[in-house]
């Protein structure tokens, strides 16, 4: 399936014999720049067919033989396996009451984004009160809608923040990437990429031979030997990336000392975290305009709504798609879903949650979970999850220790907040990296933020001016808030 995943090919909507076309890079971008629903159907509908139906057959054989390692591994099933990394014994119900808490932020969001859609696309394309087709968000899994913030975000006429086409017009390069984002943790006091990082990475698509391209993070084991290899391409999205992985390779690298079977996060959402958390003070407009991403005056309100947005689409649209992908697999892996049912059951979620439906009709001749790497390469996805609620938590603390947020304080929020060069929050971090998994992770999270528990009141507390600027925004404009059910088919009667 992995391999299916890594070297599908698709062809050009505009011409029938390019059929040569790669997800990384050419789809994605692709995706990324094109405002022609009919192309963005196309690419939509020829790569889940490519990747996802394609591997139907070996995705149900896979499920009975995790199950059966699961079973002699003494697990009920998969989903059992793989809750088990999170040591509580209601993981589920907590991943649930985060979704509660986070969903009328989620649905103020939607209801906007779907208002700015109708209006470019006219509603014949976008309804009034249904769900969003997944193909128009600018992203093949729909899990984060960057790519639509030029011609969706609250106020049009600010000046518009195009980092990619900064960071292209200052020649910037994979290499430079790499220095900039080593250079950051160094700046906490953290550890420096060591001398076989630099040698043995690989940060550019080969030329000479098929690759994984999805970026990944390497621990040797050998207390010298940490890896990234990664397909990077000049553009904000993998300056964020590139942040993600260097935050894997900081934690393998604080954690290095400890016997091996603690060389792991606390949990595998904290693994995910420690990059995203750095990256929250890189895409500040402080640091931007620190590193001369970005020139200009200090902000006005509505330039930090436009901000808020660009984050919220980011952070706030990943976490039902997120949720969605481990529900669907949790059924699969129970029995609850059956082969028959698969993409009925994944689009029911979907719609359910998230609040997109497909931009065809669908049956179970197609698959389009296995479209995802994750599900295709057999990576536990609700680590995602939890990242996105745990990295505001920390980057919340970090930013108190570093003086640059304080409650209350109009002057110290937390939005503007970039906690370079501050050593006070690099140590504190450091200390809960050192732990591994030596301790449960509640001790971790109460190391750096005080908090023993997961919570969404980071992320709320990070989005509250959105919140309420989308709240008034989408009562004058008389939005529906939430979906009725998609007139697309998807579930051939049971
Ligand atoms: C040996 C091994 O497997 N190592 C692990 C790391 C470890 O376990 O030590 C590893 O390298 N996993 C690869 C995976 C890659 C990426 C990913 O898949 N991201 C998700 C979700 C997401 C999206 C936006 C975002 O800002 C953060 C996350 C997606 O793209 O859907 C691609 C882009 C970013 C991270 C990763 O780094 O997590
Ligand atoms: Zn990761």
């Amino acid at each position: 399936m992995e391999s299916n995943y890594a070297t599908s090919k698709i062809c050009s909507f505009k011409n029938a014999t390019k059929c040569d076309l790669a997800l990384e890079p050419d789809i994605t971008e692709l995706f990324a720049k094109s405002q022609d629903p009919e192309e963005l159907r196309h690419l939509w509908v020829e790569w889940h067919r490519a990747a996802g139906a394609r591997a139907r057959d070996n995705f149900t054989q896979y499920v009975q033989l995790d199950n059966e390692a699961a079973k002699l591994n003494d697990f009920k099933d998969v989903a059992e396996w793989w809750q088990a990394e999170y040591e509580v014994a209601d993981f589920e119900a907590q991943l649930a009451r985060l979704w509660e808490d986070v969903k009328p932020l989620y649905q103020q969001l939607h209801a906007y984004v779907r208002r700015r859609l109708r209006d470019k696309y006219g509603d014949q394309v976008v309804s009034q009160k249904g769900p969003i087709p997944a193909h128009l968000l600018g992203n093949m899994w729909a899990q984060t809608w960057n790519n639509i913030e030029s011609f969706t975000r609250p106020y049009p006429d600010k000046k518009e923040v195009d980092i990619t086409q900064a960071m292209q017009e200052q020649n910037y390069t994979a290499l430079k990437m790499f220095q900039m984002s080593d250079e950051f943790f160094r700046s906490l006091n953290l550890t420096a990429m060591p001398e076989k990082f630099w040698k043995n990475s690989i940060i550019e698509k080969p030329t000479d031979r098929e690759i994984v391209c999805h970026a990944s993070a390497w621990d040797f084991y050998d207390g010298e030997d940490f890896r990234i290899k990664q397909c990077t391409t000049i553009d904000y999205e993998y300056f964020q990336t590139t942040h993600h992985e260097m935050g894997h390779i900081q934690y393998f690298l604080q954690y290095r000392h400890q016997p091996v079977i603690f060389r792991d996060g606390a949990n595998p959402g904290f693994h995910e975290a420690v990059g995203d958390t750095i990256a929250l003070s890189v895409s500040s407009p402080k640091h931007l305009r620190r590193v001369g991403l970005v020139s200009g005056d200090a902000e006005d309100e509505q330039t930090e709504i436009n901000q808020l947005y660009k984050m919220g689409i980011d952070k706030i649209v990943f976490l039902p798609f997120a949720y969605t992908l481990d529900l669907f697999r949790y059924g699969v892996f129970r029995g609850e879903t059956r082969p028959e049912d698969y993409n009925c059951h994944y689009w029911q979620l979907r719609e359910a949650l998230q609040g997109v439906e497909p931009p065809v009709n669908r049956t179970e001749e197609d698959f389009d979970a296995a479209a995802k790497y994750h599900v295709s390469a057999d990576v536990e996805y609700a680590r995602y999850y939890v990242s996105f609620i745990i990295q505001f938590q920390f980057h919340r603390a970090l930013c108190q220790l570093a003086g640059e947020y304080v409650p209350e304080d109009l002057t110290k929020k937390l939005v503007d907040c970039d906690i370079y060069q501050s050593v006070a929050a690099g140590n504190a971090l450091a200390n809960m990296l050192k732990m591994g998994s030596s301790r449960p992770w509640p001790d971790a999270m109460e190391a750096l933020t005080g908090q023993r528990a997961m919570r969404a009141d980071g992320l709320l507390e990070y989005f509250r001016p959105l919140h309420d600027w989308l709240r008034a925004e989408n009562q004058r404009t008389g939005e529906h808030i939430g979906w009725e059910p998609s007139k697309i088919q998807y579930c051939t009667s049971e």
